[in-house]
């Protein structure tokens, strides 16, 4: 007799794959909907994700499916699709369960909503969670310690009905009910991994990039602060802490195409190629727009979004650095 698992994921990408393979390894079913029905199959026979998380030997309790339906029945969904489509994927669902988890890290451009605003839009009568933090997919997958923001907009109650569906011996997350501020960490460390990547592919050194990577958190308080996040919770896992890791590792995508920006590669030709998605390219221009709307001075936001239009890193990069001195609290 087939059961309906009280926990599932929504996108099969490397996140969403890792994410099931930590909920299901102490035997737990969980359910995992994938856009791709090559993927559902391989997920279901191989127990594989060769597409998007080739490393991992999926546990055989994570059932693939292609039907949206199926996600609604369950008590809580963790919904990790790329931002742009969260909204239209989440639409496709007949119904909601109770309690959506939102994992993408990054704002809807055109409309300008973070995930919980979009969630909220499609799912009024569910409670929107975001778990956030430096979490990169191939380390989760494989069983590595990891610790997550998960901020909670039903506040404590609905930490105590989720937090036991989601933490594991290897997977601790800690209570928060900002989830403005969770949001906005993810979203904004990855357009400023974008920029620590390319200075390292211009070759100009670490002091460069631990510089980049102070000026760019002053650049995410302010934003945050602008928007009703708090500071305390930029402080935290999902706002210097995955900053940190982001900025610090080829294994970003988001560091990797900034690298790849400041070798000299076609902004273009960089993005045309992918299949995994590199969040800060697509939140780059609507978070720049916000700040200004809301007079928020973000300089290495600005710079991100020059050079994916197209404008040479080092001269973008020698522009960022000829800016008049000034007090190190301000802009
Ligand atoms: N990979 C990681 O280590 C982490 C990723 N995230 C976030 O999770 C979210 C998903 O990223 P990944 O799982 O890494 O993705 P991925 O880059 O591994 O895979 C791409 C995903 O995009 C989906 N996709 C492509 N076109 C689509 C469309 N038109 N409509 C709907 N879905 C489409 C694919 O089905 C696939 O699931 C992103 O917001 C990312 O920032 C958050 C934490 C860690
Ligand atoms: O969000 C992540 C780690 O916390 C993954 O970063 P990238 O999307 O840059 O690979």
């Amino acid at each position: 007799m087939s059961t309906t698992p009280a926990i599932g994921v929504l996108g099969a990408g490397a996140w969403g794959t890792a994410l099931a393979q930590m909920l299901a390894s102490d035997g737990r079913e969980v359910r995992l909907w994938a856009r791709e029905q090559d993927l559902v199959a391989e997920i279901n026979s191989a127990h594989r994700n060769s597409l998007f998380l080739p490393s991992a030997s999926l546990a055989p309790t994570i059932r693939a499916t292609g039907d949206l339906a199926e996600m609604a029945e369950l008590e809580v969904l963790l919904v990790v699709t790329p931002a742009q489509h969260m909204a239209a994927v989440l639409g496709g669902m007949p119904s909601y369960p109770r309690d959506l988890v939102l994992c993408s890290k990054g704002i809807e451009a055109g409309t300008g909503r973070l995930m919980n605003h979009a969630a909220r839009d499609v799912a009024p009568g569910s409670d929107i969670a975001v778990l956030a933090g430096p979490t990169f997919a191939h380390e989760v997958a494989g069983g590595l310690p990891t610790a997550v923001t998960l901020a909670c907009g039903g506040g404590r109650a609905q930490w105590e009905r989720i937090a036991p569906h989601i933490a594991r011996p290897a997977f601790r997350p800690y209570y928060s009910d900002d989830v403005t501020g969770a949001e906005i960490g993810g979203a904004v460390k990855n357009v400023l991994a974008i920029a620590c990547g390319v200075v390292d592919g211009l070759g100009l050194g670490q002091n460069a990039r631990a510089a980049l990577i102070a000026r760019g958190y002053a650049e995410m308080l302010r934003f945050g602060e602008a928007l009703g996040a708090e500071r305390d919770t930029l402080a935290g896992l999902c706002g210097l802490g995955d900053l940190v890791l982001t900025c610090s590792s080829t294994s970003s995508r988001n560091f990797s195409l900034g690298k790849a920006l400041g070798e000299g590669g076609d902004p273009v030709a960089l993005m045309a190629d992918r299949r995994t998605v590199a969040e800060g390219a697509h939140t780059a221009p609507v978070l720049a727009e916000l700040a200004d709307g809301h007079g928020v001075a973000m300089p290495i936001v600005g710079s991100v979004l020059r050079i994916l239009q197209g404008d040479p890193a080092k001269a973008v990069v020698a522009e960022l650095l000829s800016r008049p001195l000034t007090a190190e609290s301000d802009a």
